[in-house]
């Protein structure tokens, strides 16, 4: 899906929402355990359930690895089921791979042409020729790491390098990085307010925004300092949506946070 198709998405929608499929066999309703694929059951009831009101989703892939081949069936069921009842949903792998280039190659098979995501988040700590195999794939996104949500954030990525710090150095140079076009930014909404600087760098690329809910970002904050007139925000939320209950009707009510955060998204796209 391009960068215009998202945003025509999002203005169909009235939302920017993108539910993060951070599928924990320890926090899903117990009942869902005897099932043949409780992740598998898990996601397909949150999908159904909350479609109406997001625009993307990002299941962690760390969530799937953790338990093994039953993972990656569970993540390929998920992704598989998203192409086929909801083409018009984007997909993003929250993998945060990068190697040297051979391997990163790999990477960028495995998300893209196998599992068929449509973007992938990526480290940039290797650098140019870590990246430039997932950006050789132009109809894909590569959503780097710039400024993250933790508080690790602030034991490198604010670093002064020069005059900048690390993570404006990391977006500066990326924007010369073959088919630089197709890359979108990890920005963590608990850091609001550096949006504004990070919006000089790069006026128009899309940000996923994580951090909003169980890590006390505010949605309001990002879209002050964020938002552009094309949107150019994807915000995450994880954990607050999709376990905000373990009843029977878990499903029912993650729809009903995910549409209570696509209402305040809506007041803010009525701003622009
Ligand atoms: O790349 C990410 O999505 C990411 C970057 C970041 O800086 N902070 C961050 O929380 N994330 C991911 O976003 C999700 C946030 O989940 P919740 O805190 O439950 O909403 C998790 O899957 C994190 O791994």
């Amino acid at each position: 899906m391009t960068s215009q198709e998202l945003t025509e998405q999002i203005f169909k929608k009235r939302s920017f929402l993108c539910v993060g499929l951070d599928t924990d066999l320890e926090k899903i309703p117990t009942y869902l355990l005897s099932e043949k694929d409780p992740v598998f059951s898990f996601n397909k009831a949150i999908i159904d359930a909350t479609h109406k009101y997001c625009v993307a989703y990002k299941p962690n892939i760390a969530f799937y690895e953790a338990i093994g081949a039953d993972g990656w069936k569970a993540l390929k069921k998920t992704i598989d089921y998203l192409h086929s009842e909801y083409p018009e949903i984007y997909t993003i792998a929250d993998a945060k791979r990068g190697d040297i280039g051979n391997t990163s190659r790999m990477y960028a098979k495995a998300f893209f042409e196998d599992l068929g995501f449509d973007s992938i988040t990526v480290a940039p700590y290797m650098g140019k020729d870590s990246v430039e195999p997932f950006l050789e794939f132009t109809n894909k996104h590569t959503i780097l790491l710039a400024l993250t949500s933790n508080e690790g954030a602030f034991d490198f990525q604010t670093l002064k390098n020069g005059e900048d710090e690390l993570y404006k150095k990391v977006i500066e140079t990326s924007k010369g990085w073959q088919n630089s076009e197709n890359l979108m930014y990890v920005v963590g909404a608990t850091k609001a307010e550096y949006l504004a600087d990070i919006r000089r760098i790069i006026p128009e690329n899309f940000l996923l925004v994580p951090g909003v809910g169980a890590q006390g970002g505010s949605l309001e904050e990002v879209c002050k300092y964020g938002i552009t007139k094309n949107v150019g925000l994807l915000v995450n939320s994880s954990r607050k949506i999709i376990y905000a209950s373990d009843s029977s009707n878990f499903a029912e009510i993650a729809g009903a946070k995910a549409e209570a955060m696509q209402n305040q998204m809506a007041e803010e796209l009525d701003k622009l």
